[in-house]
């Protein structure tokens, strides 16, 4: 993959889409509005996806669960994605930290600016970066936080108020590390790989990454997305969705379909760096939010990234004479991955042999 000039971002918008949405209640900016044919017309009727629910009690003991694993691996090949269940976060806990993110929103700009972001880089408080004059722009702002490690994290960007933000947002993230461990050695083993395949090379220097997104309420959804098609480029990612509002959708079979809301469920689809690593067999899945013009949505996105030194490439054992290799051997994948999504490509294009 060859090295990627560094991201160079445009002057920002002047308001956020929260500012926007309040004060221009019935158009939107031109900037917002999407071209061509990305992804079919925005009617409201997308056919609901059956999200296969995976029980992380029984992946995560190590003798039981063959029925589990295989439906772990079905969902993974299929549609990239499944509801965690029993993942060992109680939905009381699920519901704070929705409410801390919800009260942090909620607060008058002046108090949320304290947390901007700078020009060029991607963490802190703000909206979309602007990388060329021709993009639309996602009907969104984010609150973007380095988890872990520990040592990474810009602490000047994390809200003191609501008081409990910092310390639920640590809680939560201790609490995933462990989901993210069983889910990579249920993974390997589901493939009959040793169970700490993928693990070794997801590797102990990984950063998880946090995107608080909010999508205020939009006049016109029938022609601006909350956030474009893409597919991550993380390893894995984990989201905890809104609890009422059902506006992602995933692309399957060619056809956008609509993700269900399980309240006490962590979405968690594949990434490019482990559709890379198990040589394709994992699909990572193009996804994008529609916007709404009744309700706004609440969502955090945690991304488990592997280290930029680390290398990543399809796991030997998964490359056959029937399914030989497809992928490159990737090195800090997600320094090129905003230029790639910006345009609207696939950043996973660049690791195909
Ligand atoms: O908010 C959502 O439902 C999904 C957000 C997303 O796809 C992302 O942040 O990468
Ligand atoms: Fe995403």
């Amino acid at each position: 993959m060859a090295e990627p000039p560094p991201p160079v971002e445009l002057q920002p918008q002047a308001q956020t889409v929260q500012e926007l949405a309040a004060t221009n209640r019935n158009d939107v900016p031109e900037r917002y509005i999407r071209k061509g044919d990305n992804g079919g017309v925005l009617d409201d009727s997308f056919p609901l996806l059956d999200v296969p629910t995976v029980d992380f009690g029984l992946l995560a003991s190590s003798t039981a669960g063959g029925e589990e694993l295989e439906k772990l691996r079905s969902a993974l090949s299929s549609c990239g994605c499944i509801q965690a269940i029993n993942h060992g976060i109680t939905s009381a806990f699920l519901d704070e930290l929705r409410e801390v993110a919800r009260q942090f929103f909620a607060l008058p700009m002046e108090d949320k600016k304290k947390y901007s972001r700078e020009i060029g880089s991607t963490e802190g408080y703000g909206n979309d970066m602007i990388l060329s004059e021709h993009q639309t722009l996602d009907w969104t702002d984010r609150l973007y936080l380095i988890l872990s490690p520990e040592d990474k994290r810009t602490l000047k960007f994390w809200p003191e108020n609501p008081e409990a933000f910092r310390g639920i947002l640590h809680e939560y993230s201790m609490k995933l590390q462990v989901v993210a461990q069983v889910l990579l050695k249920a993974m390997a083993r589901s493939l009959n790989l040793e169970q700490n395949r993928f693990l070794h090379q997801y590797g102990d220097q990984a950063t998880t990454q946090a995107r608080f997104n909010l999508y205020p309420i939009c006049p016109r959804p029938d022609l601006v997305l909350g956030v474009k098609p893409h597919a991550d480029g993380s390893a894995i990612t984990m989201l905890l969705q809104d609890k009422e509002v059902e506006d992602l959708q995933i692309l399957k079979d060619d056809q956008w379909v609509s993700v269900p809301i399980i309240p006490q469920a962590l979405l968690i689809n594949v990434g490019d760096q482990v559709e890379i690593m198990s040589n394709g067999i994992f699909k990572s899945p193009l996804h994008r939010v529609v916007t709404n013009s009744e309700r706004e949505r609440i969502t955090l996105a945690v991304f488990c990234v592997p280290h930029p030194d680390q290398e990543i490439e399809p796991v030997e054992e998964l490359i056959t004479e029937a399914s030989p290799r497809s992928y490159k051997k990737v090195k800090d994948y997600v320094s090129i991955y905003f230029q790639y999504y910006q345009k609207g490509r696939r950043p996973i294009e660049a690791a195909l042999l």
